[in-house]
C-alpha cells in the first residue's frame, strides 16, 4: 500500500511537472487520455448546458408513454468518432433534425471551457456532419513542425495552426503571397523557414534583399539568383519577365504539338507538362518591398514604374508559368504609389504578423477577409511569429511559424547547394558565395629550429 502511494505521488508530481513546463510531452502522456475520458463521460450534460440538444420524438415519448416507462431526456447529436492527434482531440458528430452546424460553431467558447480544453473550433464536412476540433494546450506557445508532415516541389509546411494543424504554404492553390507586419514581428524568421523547407525542393529561389542583402545574402548558395538594391532589382524582373515569356513559348510548342495528337493532354500550364519538359517552378522573394517603391528623384520614379510594371506582370501571368511572388513588408498601401493596389489584388494568400494600426491590417484583409483584421490587431507584442492567414476564400487562422535561426536556414541552404537551378536568363544574378568556412586558418606556429 505504501509503495502504491509512494508511486502514486510521483506520477501525479511528474505529470504536474509536465503539465507545467512541457505540455506538448504532458499532452502525450497523460493529457489526451485524461482529456478523452473527460469529453465521452461529460458529452451528454455539456451538450444539453450548451443547448446542443433536441427534445425526444414524439414516438419515443408515446412508446415511453404506453409502456409505462420513464419519460426519455433530450437528445444530444450523436458521437461518430473521438480521435486523439498530437495536439488534441477530434470529435465528429452527427447532427439531430432541426439543428445546424452554426449552433455548433456558436457554442465554440462554452464547449472549451466545459470539456476543459485549451481551444475549440468546428467546421461542417457535410450536410448535418461536424468536426470539433479541440487543442489540449495552447500550440502555438513553442512550435514544432511534425516531422511527418507532407512536403512537396510547391507545397510545404511553414506553420501551425491554433488548431494543432499544420499550415502549407502551396504555390500551386495559392501562388503568389503578401506577408506584412511590423518591424520585430516575425516576418524574417517566417520568410526563413520558408526558405529553409524550400530549400530541399525542386524549386529555383530568387531573392530581392533591399537590405543590402542582408538577410539573403548568408543563404546564397541556394539562390539561382539575388538583388540587393532596387537597381538590380528591377533588371532581376525584367530577366523575370523574359524567363516567363519564355516558358510561355515552351507551353504554345507543347500545345501546338499535341493539339495534332488525338487524345493528347493539351497543356495550360507548367504542371500538365510531361515532367522532362517541365521548367523549374520559381519562387521570387521579396523582403522589405516598400524598398522598391519609395524613390528621392526623377530617375528613381521611373525606376519604381518599371519595377512594380515588373511586378504586376509577373502576379498577373506567373502562375502558369511557375512564377511565384512571396512580398514581405512593414506596409503595403496605395501611399507607395500607382499599382500598388493593383499589385495587391493578385496577392491573394496573405499572412499578417503583428502590426501597428488598423490601416495596415485592412491592407492585409480589408478586401478578402474582414473578419481577420481584428484579430490581426489583437496579436500582442511578446509574441512575436504569431500571425492570422488568410486566402481568397475568407477563411482566417492564427499561425506561428517555428522560430527558424539565420543559422538553421544558412545550414539548410548549403546542405541543398547541389539542387540549386541554373536558369539562363538569370545567369547575370547568380549571387557571389558565401564561402562555407570563413574563420581564417591560424597561424602556423614554426618551432625554433635545434642548434
Ligand atoms: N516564430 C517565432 N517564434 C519565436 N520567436 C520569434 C518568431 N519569429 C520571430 N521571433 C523573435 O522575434 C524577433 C524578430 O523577428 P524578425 O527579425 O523575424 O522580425 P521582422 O518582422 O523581420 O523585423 P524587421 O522588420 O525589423 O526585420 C526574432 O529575433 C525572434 O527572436
Amino acid at each position: 500500500m505504501d509503495w502504491f502511494l509512494v508511486v502514486l505521488v510521483l506520477v501525479v508530481a511528474a505529470a504536474g511537472l509536465l503539465r507545467w513546463r512541457r505540455p506538448a510531452w504532458y499532452w502525450m502522456t497523460f493529457g489526451v487520455t485524461l482529456a478523452g475520458l473527460r469529453v465521452l463521460v461529460r458529452y451528454g450534460s455539456v451538450m444539453d448546458a450548451c443547448g446542443l440538444t433536441v427534445p425526444p420524438a414524439r414516438w419515443r415519448l408515446t412508446l415511453a408513454r404506453l409502456g409505462n416507462r420513464p419519460v426519455p431526456g433530450p437528445r444530444a447529436p450523436r458521437v461518430l468518432r473521438l480521435r486523439p492527434t498530437r495536439t488534441g482531440l477530434v470529435l465528429r458528430i452527427k447532427l439531430r433534425p432541426g439543428q445546424d452546424a452554426y449552433d455548433v460553431a456558436a457554442s465554440t467558447d462554452r464547449l472549451r471551457h466545459s470539456f476543459g480544453m485549451y481551444g475549440v473550433s468546428s467546421r461542417e464536412l457535410r450536410s448535418g456532419v461536424v468536426e470539433i476540433a479541440m487543442t489540449g494546450y495552447d500550440v502555438l506557445k513553442r512550435v514544432q513542425l511534425p516531422a511527418r508532415a507532407e512536403r512537396s516541389a510547391v507545397r510545404v509546411p511553414v506553420a501551425l495552426r491554433e488548431d494543432g494543424a499544420v499550415h502549407y504554404r502551396d504555390y500551386r492553390r495559392v501562388p503568389h503571397a503578401l506577408t506584412l507586419g511590423a518591424t520585430e514581428s516575425g516576418k524574417s524568421v517566417y520568410q526563413r523557414g520558408l526558405i529553409a523547407e524550400l530549400a530541399s525542393q525542386d524549386v529555383a529561389l530568387v531573392g530581392i534583399d533591399c537590405k543590402q542583402g542582408v538577410e539573403h545574402a548568408p543563404m546564397a548558395r541556394r539562390f539561382s539568383a539575388l538583388a540587393d538594391n532596387p537597381d538590380s532589382a528591377e533588371l532581376l524582373l525584367a530577366a523575370l519577365v523574359e524567363h516567363m515569356q519564355d516558358v510561355y513559348q515552351l507551353i504554345r510548342a507543347h500545345q501546338r504539338i499535341s493539339a495534332d495528337t488525338l487524345d493528347a493532354e493539351i497543356a495550360a500550364d507548367i504542371w500538365d507538362l510531361p515532367e522532362d519538359l517541365r521548367p523549374v517552378p520559381v519562387v521570387v522573394l521579396v523582403d522589405e518591398v516598400a524598398e522598391l517603391a519609395l524613390f528621392a528623384s526623377r530617375d528613381e520614379e521611373k525606376r519604381r514604374d518599371r519595377i512594380i510594371t515588373s511586378l504586376v506582370r509577373l502576379a498577373q501571368l506567373g502562375r502558369a508559368a511557375g512564377v511565384y511572388l512571396e512580398i514581405c513588408g512593414q506596409r503595403f498601401g496605395s501611399e507607395l504609389g500607382k499599382g500598388i493596389t493593383m499589385l495587391r489584388a493578385q496577392l491573394t494568400g496573405r499572412t499578417a504578423h503583428r502590426v501597428n494600426d488598423e490601416t495596415s491590417a485592412n491592407m492585409a484583409f480589408g478586401d478578402i477577409a474582414p473578419d481577420a483584421v481584428l484579430a490581426a490587431i489583437q496579436i500582442p507584442t511578446e509574441t512575436p511569429g504569431v500571425a492570422v492567414a488568410a486566402d481568397m476564400a475568407g477563411g482566417w487562422s492564427r499561425i506561428r511559424a517555428p522560430h527558424t535561426t539565420l543559422r538553421q536556414a544558412v545550414n539548410a541552404c548549403n546542405r541543398h547547394a547541389h539542387c540549386t537551378p541554373e536558369l539562363p536568363h538569370l545567369a547575370a544574378f547568380r549571387p557571389e558565395l558565401p564561402h562555407l568556412n570563413p574563420v581564417p586558418a591560424p597561424a602556423v606556429e614554426t618551432a625554433p629550429v635545434a642548434a
